[in-house]
């Protein structure tokens, strides 16, 4: 992958004199630019380590988010309907929405947030330190201590949410749970970074989805809801689901 970088950057190079040209790269490249002046820092090494990592932790956190999402729509069918109400009256049939539609799109965002209160994809964060003495909660912390932040657990308080365990997206709507506290993607300076980009590429996924297809469960019975145990909050039972292509759609979907 470096390499093939590594030759797309030479090619650019080639092609305008330097390799600061309006072109936009991808995050190696700018990394392979940057190694020019640092590389010391920015080693071969260093880049492989970085994407995977960013692969690691970006890939299945989102994934599983999404499946947790379908899951919830088709076992709360007002929510799915009012969800491509909303794409119907805001984007239509005559085109794929796009990444302008999803501020356009409150409703499909508060369900997005609901599953992520209720199913947050990595439920204890991951793991911090104590860098030193300090109390939390009243409790004496060594420094040095492991600490873990039970997110599914605040996130399903009956002290600050009303009906913590079901599904209602509404509570968000409309700044409905402003000040209430939530933190699927953690907080502070080990925050996840990848937050803009896992909840732009969940919309565009998901709304397409939900725009291009009716969607249906298998059987009579509800979706399984269980959840398997591990750092990450998989479902135990595969999503599996029906999809039939939407009639006011059938025209995009035959060019594609
Ligand atoms: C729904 C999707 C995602 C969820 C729920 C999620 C959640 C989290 C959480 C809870 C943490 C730990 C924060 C803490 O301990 O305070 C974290 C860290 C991290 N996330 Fe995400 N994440 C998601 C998507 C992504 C994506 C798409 C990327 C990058 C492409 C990414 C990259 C990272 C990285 C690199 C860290 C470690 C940050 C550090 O240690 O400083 N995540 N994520």
């Amino acid at each position: 992958m470096i390499d093939a970088e590594r030759e797309k950057l030479k090619q650019l190079e080639r092609k305008n004199g330097k390799d600061d040209s309006d072109e936009k790269k991808s995050m190696i490249g700018v990394m392979l630019s940057l190694q020019k002046t640092e590389p010391d820092v920015y080693t071969d090494t260093f880049i492989s380590a970085l994407v995977a990592n960013l692969l690691g932790t970006g890939t299945e956190t989102t994934s599983t988010t999404m499946e947790w999402t379908m899951a919830l729509l088709l076992n709360h069918r007002n929510a799915l309907k009012k969800a491509q109400e909303e794409i119907d009256l805001n984007v239509g049939g005559g085109r794929l929405l796009d990444k302008n539609d999803l501020p356009h799109l409150p409703y499909l965002h508060c369900i997005i947030t609901e599953t992520l209160r209720l199913y947050p994809a990595a439920p204890m964060l991951l793991p911090h330190e104590a860098s030193t003495d300090c109390k939390i909660h009243g409790y004496d912390v060594p420094g040095g201590s492991m600490v873990l932040v039970n997110a599914h657990a605040i996130h399903r308080d009956p002290a600050t949410w009303e009906d913590p365990e079901e599904f209602r997206p509404e509570r968000f709507e409309h700044g409905g749970a402003e000040g209430k506290f939530m933190m699927p993607f953690g907080m502070g300076r080990r925050k996840c970074p990848g937050e803009n980009l896992a909840m732009r590429t969940m919309g565009l996924v998901l709304w397409v989805l939900l725009q291009c297809f009716d969607w249906s469960r298998i059987g009579d019975g509800e979706v399984d809801m269980a959840t398997a145990t591990g750092p990450i909050m998989f479902k135990a039972v595969p999503l599996e689901a029906l999809c039939k292509p939407r009639a006011n759609m059938s025209t995009i979907l035959k060019k594609i």
